[in-house]
């Protein structure tokens, strides 16, 4: 072999092996390994408490329950692991559509979604461990007592006021070190909020920088927090890559969940079904839009909507899947005419912020660029106000997690195309809106998705606060805290809307009229990804989250939100999580005595 040929192979071995090194490194920073998986030699199985989802909910519940019980849990999810990439901040909405997303879109949307694709919304899920909290933008919110008394007063929960629920939050809470404030000093964003906290100081407004579940620049999510202590515990197993199809309900001595029909695929990809005996309790912690699916699938739900799909009625519990409630935004882009510095295509390619990121897990990549919003102080407002520092939104991303068709997309961010655009979107949302909408189904089949109607901007009242919210947005971009950023809001020039707006007048006096906001808001806002309500407390949940007349399986998850949480959800979930741990080892504890 001449010493040329035998070079080019050396080159060629040398570049697949790098090759092949860097493929398994990336593999291995996709997924993690799992511990403590239930071997499937049988098809056959008996546990004392079964978890179904291992999201927030799920995943807290879980590590509570495996700490103080001598019982075996199991926890069954129907994705795998997330993978150390996920805990990139900046990467977030990178997962979107992804394998770790459930990727759901709304039923067409009849009173708003007008600027997108089939007038449908896309609805993320997380799938795998961490569920939905290793998904999302992180943001911490403290909460505020008068939603949980609001709980008490307005639906007769007596055990549901803040006075209950503050310990829960303040121990789902993550401890100062893992949370992560942006700082006062972050960008001129930041700065111009600081100063509007003085200017407005007359208002019942506080100007919250983001607080994100964020430790040394990692997120640092329930998973981390909860669940990854407790992974490797003798009394957990778990079951990843399974999906749950069916509860079987035991009609004596008691009505109550005897056992469960799960679906895996073997090595061969083929689905194999186990049965799992449910000793003590049945858990479902599978979201606001799978927990119904998975009921309505099992004939647990309204008699006639069952039968219509020729489901056999296992138990008629008329509100399942009913009581949907969500956020809903409207953004606005603003341009701004110094160097902020906000995110744009450029951010991602400085060198400085890869460096400020790798030596201190800070900068553009550290958090998800959520600077700040308005809040209440000691009540919530009825609207929020969010500033997102991203001033060149890429179109082709963002088409692509929100179904925008393109001419409302760059109706929205006309300045998409310019790589180092300074801007912020300002977002207006209704905290509390009226609006309610349902999960049914389509199919019986788990494996298909359930049919989700948000139903945004139903309730015409969501129209006047989320109007309120615009408003008193455009007094703050445009007060005197705000104008060194020298910004300009980009009213959208939207042909369904040119009716009403914008005139040229509107650029300049910023007082647009409501006729024309209102279409902004039924053509281009969006959902918020705070799905509750569907399972909700006193409807299909007693205030021990017990299913109303099967006394053994509880609903721990966000679909039993009676109410939208005025803020971000998460904590509040993992709280709920916490307290319904605390009523089932009472009554272990109450059984064994
Ligand atoms: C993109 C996005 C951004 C968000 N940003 C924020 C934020 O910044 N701050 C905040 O507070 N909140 C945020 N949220 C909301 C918050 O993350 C959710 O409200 C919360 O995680 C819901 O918790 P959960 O336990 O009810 O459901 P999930 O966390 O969604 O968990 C449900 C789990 O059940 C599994 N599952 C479903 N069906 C089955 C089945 N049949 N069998 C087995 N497993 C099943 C799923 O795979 C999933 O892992 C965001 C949500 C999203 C999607």
């Amino acid at each position: 072999m001449g010493t040329h040929l035998k070079k080019i192979l050396l080159i060629g071995a040398c570049i697949i092996g790098c090759i092949s090194i860097l493929f398994m490194l990336v593999c291995r920073l996709l997924q993690d390994n799992i511990p403590n998986v239930l071997p499937i030699k049988d098809r056959e199985f008996t546990f004392d408490y079964v978890i179904v989802g291992a999201g927030t909910a799920g995943s807290t519940l879980a590590s509570l329950l495996v700490k103080h019980t001598n019982g075996s849990v199991l926890l069954i999810e129907a994705g795998g692991s997330f993978g150390y990439l996920s805990r990139i901040p900046i990467l977030t909405t990178f997962q979107q559509k992804g394998i770790n997303d459930w990727s759901f879109l709304s039923m067409p949307q009849k009173h708003s979604s007008r600027g997108l694709i089939e007038r449908r919304q896309c609805l993320p899920r997380g799938k795998g461990l961490g569920g939905s909290a290793n998904l999302n933008y992180m943001l911490h919110f403290d909460g505020h007592g008068p939603d949980f008394d609001s709980w008490r007063d307005m639906h007769n929960l007596s055990d549901w006021s803040w006075k209950y629920m503050r310990p829960f939050m303040m121990a789902a809470k993550s401890k100062a070190t893992e949370l992560f404030e942006i700082p006062r000093s972050y960008s001129a964003l930041s700065q111009a909020l600081n100063e509007a906290e003085s200017q407005f100081a007359n208002k019942p407004w506080k100007f919250r920088r983001s607080v994100y579940n964020i430790k040394n620049g990692l997120r640092h999510s329930v998973l981390k927090k909860f669940l990854l202590p407790v992974l490797r515990s003798v009394n957990l197993r778990l079951l990843p890559q399974a999906l749950v199809k069916r509860i079987q309900l035991a009609a004596k001595p008691t009505l109550g969940a005897s056992s469960i029909l799960v679906g895996v695929k073997n090595e061969d990809n083929k689905e194999l079904e186990l049965n799992i005996k449910v000793r003590r309790e049945l858990l479902l912690c599978a979201g606001a839009y799978q927990t119904p699916q998975l009921l309505l699938a099992s004939g647990i739900g309204e008699r006639t909507e069952l039968a219509k799909l020729q489901l056999p009625l296992q138990h008629h519990l008329p509100l399942v899947g009913h009581g949907l409630h969500d956020h809903f935004n409207l953004p606005l882009f603003v341009s701004i005419g110094i160097v902020g510095p906000t995110l744009n295509q450029q951010t991602f390619l400085s060198p400085l912020n890869l460096f400020n990121y790798l030596s201190s897990g800070t900068g553009a990549f550290g958090n998800f660029g959520v600077v700040g919003h308005v809040s209440g102080h000691e009540n919530p407002l009825p609207f929020g106000i969010t500033f997102f520092g991203a001033g060149a939104i890429d179109e082709s991303a963002l088409m692509s997690i929100s179904n925008f068709k393109r001419e409302a997309f760059r109706a929205l961010f006309p300045r998409y195309h310019n790589a180092s655009q300074e801007g912020f979107v300002v977002i207006s949302s209704c905290l509390q809106p009226k609006s309610r909408g349902t999960v049914s189904l389509l199919h019986k089949n788990m494996r298909r998705n359930p049919q989700i109607d948000p139903n945004y901007l139903s309730d015409q009242q969501d129209v006047a606060c989320t109007m309120a919210a615009i408003r008193n947005a455009v007094k703050l971009v445009t007060s005197a805290s705000f104008a060194k950023l020298q910004p300009r809001i980009h009213w959208p020039k939207l042909q369904e809307c040119a009716n009403f707006g914008p005139f040229e007048r509107d650029f300049v006096q910023n007082q647009p009229s409501d006729l024309y906001l209102e279409c902004l808001m039924r053509h281009v806002g969006l959902g918020s990804h705070h799905p509750g309500g569907s399972c909700a407390l006193g409807s299909v949940v007693d205030s021990q989250l017990r299913l109303y007349g099967v006394p053994n399986v509880r609903i721990v998850d966000a679909s039993v939100l009676p109410r939208p949480i005025s803020g971000n959800p998460n904590t509040a979930i993992a709280a709920i999580a916490m307290r319904a741990a605390s009523w089932i080892l009472k009554d272990e504890l109450r059984d064994f005595s």
